[in-house]
């Protein structure tokens, strides 16, 4: 890969001896890591776990290809294995209220739903409407229970969450330094000014989010770049101008920390983690983490009150009695045409650029509900009332949108389709054939079975 001369000189001047080693670090093959969700029913996964990464539960170093069952039904995740700390430092508790603020593909949202175990609130943002409907995809074939998706401008979410957080995630657009190796034609767009300009965007984005964070909540500050303009220099900026400190984070083997002299020389910035691909496995990294000493009391906020009417919460109370098992209720709010599950704890959405208020139950038909894949995602196979064990080939089906054939004792009506006991989706049974609801938008041409 041709790295930018100016880019070899910046790094050489600031790391010295270890320079060389960086450097060839960038001709290494980039490494690979996948999740398995903690979210999901038990299953006989056909996936390779031989290689663990230390210090994380359920990730392994490898790939998961994408049109595999496993992956279509959510239970694994395929992320890279420096970027799965960061999830890690944020540490969200089951109940908590978290913001995921710069938050598509997804990767570290659906890792944080894991470790919140589908209890407390998850907001997650993404500003792009085209990579918002990914952050959705992802989302949701994960399994995220009442999981809030928007798609705003941070000043705009500011306004609608005042000291609303525990804990607030700030992936930011940077650089991509530490990505090279990944995405090589990011070297072309590179040049000395841009870090800088990055820093711009970032500090817009943290100003917000700072007026989200309640009294004592945490601020995680992450990049993938080496540019200490966007690293060090941002926490400095932040620990000048706001009411937060450093949280110190321990540094497991092939960490580093953060460099004071990078920056104002302020010996707190030490308690960030540097991750270079010439001493840890794994791609580029910063993360920092800092506390709020602010003791205002938030404003309250009006929050979001159910809006499905008599007749709609009863179609869905008959279509849970008809199809479902000890599936609670919930909070019910029709958005659009779907009836969705939300949590009550969030605040009025009006105004808002809302893309999932919560995990969509089903489409409301004429008198009927049509279950939403959304919804199979969450189910657990005993909370079904009626399963179907598929074969391979039946699946490469189901994920083409094709209907299949089934043996005709199979009982007739809504059933979650079972592949080696992964919930894949809903089909509908009708005289011996398996009618099909896999999303359209999501349909695709499965490998054949080697
Ligand atoms: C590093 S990526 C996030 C990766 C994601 N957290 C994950 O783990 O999958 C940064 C995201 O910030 C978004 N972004 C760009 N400008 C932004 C802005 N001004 N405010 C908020 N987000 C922005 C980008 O669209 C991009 O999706």
């Amino acid at each position: 890969m041709e790295l930018p001369t100016s880019f070899k000189a910046k790094y050489q001047k600031l790391l010295g001896d270890q320079f060389p080693a960086f450097l060839q670090s960038f001709a290494d093959a980039p490494q690979h890591g996948f999740r398995i969700n903690p979210l999901k029913s038990p299953a006989t996964l056909s996936v390779d776990t031989s290689r663990p990464i230390p210090g994380l539960d359920h990730a392994y170093y490898g790939k998961v290809a994408g049109k595999t069952p496993e992956h279509q039904s959510g239970y694994v995740y395929n992320q890279e294995p420096s970027a799965m700390l960061v999830a890690k430092v944020v540490n969200p508790q089951p109940g908590e209220r978290v913001l995921d603020l710069c938050a598509a593909p997804g990767g570290k949202s659906t890792q944080l739903a894991g470790m919140m175990q589908n209890q407390g609130l998850l907001v997650a943002n993404e500003i792009n409407r085209g990579r918002a409907k990914i952050l959705v995809e992802n989302l949701e074939r994960f399994g995220v229970l009442n999981p809030l998706i928007l798609n705003e401008t941070p000043a705009h979410l500011s306004k609608a969450f005042p000291g609303y957080f525990d804990k607030i995630l700030v992936d930011a657009p940077c650089s991509g330094e530490g990505m090279f190796r990944k995405n090589p034609e990011a070297t072309t767009y590179w040049n000395p000014n841009y870090p800088m300009e990055c820093a711009v965007r970032q500090r817009e984005i943290l100003m917000e989010a700072v007026k989200m964070l309640k009294p004592g909540g945490q601020l995680i500050y992450s990049t993938c770049t080496f540019a200490p303009e966007e690293d060090e220099q941002i926490i400095a900026w932040l620990l000048e101008n706001y009411p937060l400190q450093m949280v110190p984070l321990p540094k497991q083997k092939g960490m580093s920390s953060g460099q004071p002299n990078w920056a104002d020389g302020n010996e707190n910035l030490q308690d960030a983690i540097r991750l270079f691909p010439h001493l840890f496995a794994g791609d580029g990294h910063f993360i920092a983490k800092l506390q709020s000493t602010a003791t205002t009391t938030p404003s309250k906020i009006k929050k979001q009150a159910a809006n499905a009417t008599g007749a709609e919460r009863k179609e869905w109370q008959q279509f849970t009695k008809d199809n479902l098992l000890n599936f609670p209720v919930g909070s019910l709010l029709r958005f659009k045409e779907q009836l969705y599950s939300f949590n009550p704890a969030i605040p009025n959405l009006k105004g808002l650029r809302v893309m999932r208020p919560g995990t969509p139950l089903g489409t409301l038909r004429k008198k009927r509900i049509e279950p939403s894949y959304g919804l199979a995602m969450i189910l657990r196979p005993e909370q079904a009332q009626r399963t179907l064990a598929i074969s391979y080939e039946q699946w490469q089906q189901y994920v083409h949108g094709d209907t299949f054939a089934t043996n005709s004792t199979a009982a007739k009506g809504w059933t979650l389709l079972l592949y080696q006991q992964m919930p894949v989706g809903f089909g509908k049974v009708v005289n011996g054939t398996v009618k099909n609801f896999f999303p359209k938008g999501l349909r695709f041409q499965a490998e054949r079975k080697g």
